[in-house]
């Protein structure tokens, strides 16, 4: 893990976002990267779970088999992969180089395990949590979601009690985002940016 191809590159931190299925993550990032689409780039992870209506390969993931995602991991190409509601999950270095060669700030959206994995390498990123307020709520999300089985729903809900608890370990994450009210989530994450917003701006501004 700590040979992990990315820190070469000088430019702004990245920024890890995690928190359990259906607290919000991918609601708050998509406004924070139609506000500010030249200071942010999203890096697109690969998964083994089908691509929900309306996701676009390459975009949203890199759709692939089971088989094709191992051998890529044994070949050394991932700085963190986990397993997550009976699906492969990982981050190829290439989708980290990739934005990070256009000297914006790169967002991983990663579960737990694979907030522990980039810890142990030399990435460097801002560690924040997305919590949902309640896992009632989470549930009531998830199923208007409508994009789960009802096995995947209980995996998730199961995975979430983990991660809440998780997202409370003292030094895991510099913020921690309750996600209740859409709008005042989104002001706190754009708060907790905004230093790193600023630095490249800045920089475009300046080449
Ligand atoms: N503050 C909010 N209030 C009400 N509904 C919300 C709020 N934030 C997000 N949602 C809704 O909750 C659902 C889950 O949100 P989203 O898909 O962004 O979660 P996620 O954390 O990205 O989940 P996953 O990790 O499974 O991708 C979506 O249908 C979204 O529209
Ligand atoms: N460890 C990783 N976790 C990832 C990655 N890409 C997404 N995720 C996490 O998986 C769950 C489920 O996502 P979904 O799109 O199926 O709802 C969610 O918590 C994501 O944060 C990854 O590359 N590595």
């Amino acid at each position: 893990m700590r040979d992990c191809a990315t820190k070469a590159m000088a430019g702004p931190r990245p920024v890890v976002f995690s928190g359990p299925s259906g607290a919000g993550k991918s609601t708050l990032l998509k406004k924070l990267m139609k506000e500010y689409d030249s200071v942010f780039g999203f890096s697109v992870s690969h998964t083994t779970r089908n691509p929900r209506p309306g996701e676009e390969n390459g975009k949203d993931y890199h759709y692939v088999t089971r088989e094709v995602m191992q051998a890529s991991i044994d070949n050394g190409d991932f700085i963190e992969s986990a397993e997550f509601s009976g699906n492969m999950y990982g981050t190829s270095k290439a989708a980290v180089q990739d934005v990070q060669a256009k000297n914006v700030i790169c967002i991983l959206d990663i579960d737990m395990q694979g907030v522990r994995n980039i810890k142990r390498t030399d990435l460097n990123p801002i560690y924040i949590s997305i919590q949902p307020p309640s896992m009632a709520v989470l549930e009531k999300r998830l199923r208007d979601r409508k994009t789960e089985s009802e096995e995947s729903l209980q995996k998730r809900l199961h995975a979430a009690m983990e991660d809440m608890k998780f997202s409370k370990e003292p030094g895991v994450f510099d913020v921690v985002i309750v996600n209740d009210n859409l709008d005042n989530a989104y002001e706190q994450l754009k708060n907790a940016l905004l230093e790193e917003i600023n630095k490249v701006k800045k920089i475009s501004m300046s080449s």
